[in-house]
């Protein structure tokens, strides 16, 4: 499983966690209104907004379309947001879909059919596309053709199919998961990062603005510090907050509010919720620090190995909290500060990975036992 599709953690109720970065119907009826409608209003992502435009740029000087685009990186950073801006940027109509709704080739040719000239088609978790739909899609980027099969077994025929010019733009949690001829056939891949606080902050005033709720620069570098680098987590943050502000208050935000609302949803001053909270705990309070196996911590908090490994761990070991070696899990000396724990006898950094364990982590990291 993708470890950015972050099912929801437990403790959450029934929706995701506040800090998840996945989107779930109330994140899709707000987002369209949040959206930044053309790359000036985009935030942040200075290098691909400046790559981008050339691209842009160029192709409506030659009046050509542009080349297919490629944006990689993490959920709720903008990747939806950008098709929508290169379609809006060019003038041109877009149509959205995602790898895990292409099953079949005869899907894509259907949607490759019946675009019009010019027209952006927007293929989101294209990493989840069929191989046959994949190899359908080599040919239509290139050649702007595909070969529609009438018929099965021996008689079978392939009907060549011209198509418009169109621009392809895919979306992907995972590049490295890409077949090479697919990511070849991009003249263009952008890499979203993470963001950095004072983005954030930009992002948090801007959707205060659209959705009318008034917040001081404290409030918005509060949320901001707990949104883990995420544009979507932000907006979602800060709506929690607005409810907690009218509810209780009398809507305004300010940084003393906002924290008080993010306690009662278990989201801390550095973006971690109840689970990753759990799982470093039973690290340092049962386990010393580690080593520790995943399949013990995991009981020790209750939860799926899967879980605790592809919920809680990623950001954790973002944030340099915890590391996985191949002797198991580990926490970090900034872990033992953060949840204000004295190590019991030895330094915390006793138990740190050598120089060797730290290259050889990777993607074993631990799921021994
Ligand atoms: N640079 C930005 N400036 C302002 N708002 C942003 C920015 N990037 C993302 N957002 C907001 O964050 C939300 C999530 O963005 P978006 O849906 O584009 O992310 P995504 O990368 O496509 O996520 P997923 O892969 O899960 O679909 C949207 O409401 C969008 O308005």
């Amino acid at each position: 499983m993708n470890p950015y599709d972050e099912p929801s953690a437990p403790g959450a109720g029934p929706g995701l966690s506040p800090v998840s970065a996945g989107a779930d119907g109330e994140d899709r009826a707000v987002e369209a209104a949040l959206r930044p409608r053309d790359l000036d209003e985009f935030i942040g992502q200075e290098r691909v907004r400046e790559q981008l435009s050339l691209v842009l740029q160029a192709a409506r000087h030659r009046a050509a379309t542009p080349d297919h685009v490629l944006l990689s990186g993490p959920p709720g950073l903008g990747k939806t947001t950008l098709a929508m801006i290169i379609a809006a940027e060019l003038n041109a109509p877009i149509r959205i879909t995602s790898g895990p709704a292409i099953q079949h080739a005869g899907d894509l040719a259907a949607i490759l059919s019946s675009l019009t000239e010019g027209e952006v088609l927007f293929l989101d978790e294209i990493h989840r596309m069929s191989r046959p739909a994949e190899e359908m899609l080599y040919m239509a980027m290139e050649d702007f053709r595909v070969d529609v099969i009438v018929g099965k077994g021996p008689g079978a025929t392939a009907i060549p199919l011209e198509l418009p010019p169109f621009t392809l733009v895919g979306a992907t949690t995972r590049a490295g998961l890409l077949p090479p001829p697919l990511r070849d056939r991009f003249g263009f891949t952008g890499h979203m990062e993470f963001y950095a606080p004072a983005e954030l902050e930009r992002v948090i005033h801007r959707s205060a603005r659209l959705l009318d709720v008034q917040i001081d620069a404290d409030a918005a570098a509060e949320i901001a510090g707990r949104s883990r680098g995420t544009p979507r987590i932000a907006n979602r943050l800060l709506r929690r907050v607005r409810d907690y502000a009218q509810v209780r208050h009398d809507g305004l935000v300010n940084q003393e509010i906002a924290a008080a609302a993010l306690a009662v949803y278990e989201v801390d001053a550095r973006g971690l919720d109840r689970l990753d909270r759990a799982v470093l705990h039973a690290l340092l309070k049962l386990f010393g620090g580690g080593p520790v196996g995943l399949s013990t911590l995991a009981v020790a908090v209750g939860e799926e190995s899967e879980t605790v490994e592809e919920v809680a761990e990623p950001f954790l070991v973002r944030e340099g909290l915890l590391a996985r070696t191949p002797r198991g899990r580990i926490a970090t000396a900034a872990a033992w500060a953060h949840l204000g724990i004295t190590p019991p006898q030895a330094p915390p950094h006793a138990a740190l990975p050598t120089q060797q364990e730290l290259f050889r982590t990777g993607s074993e990291g631990g799921s021994e036992e």
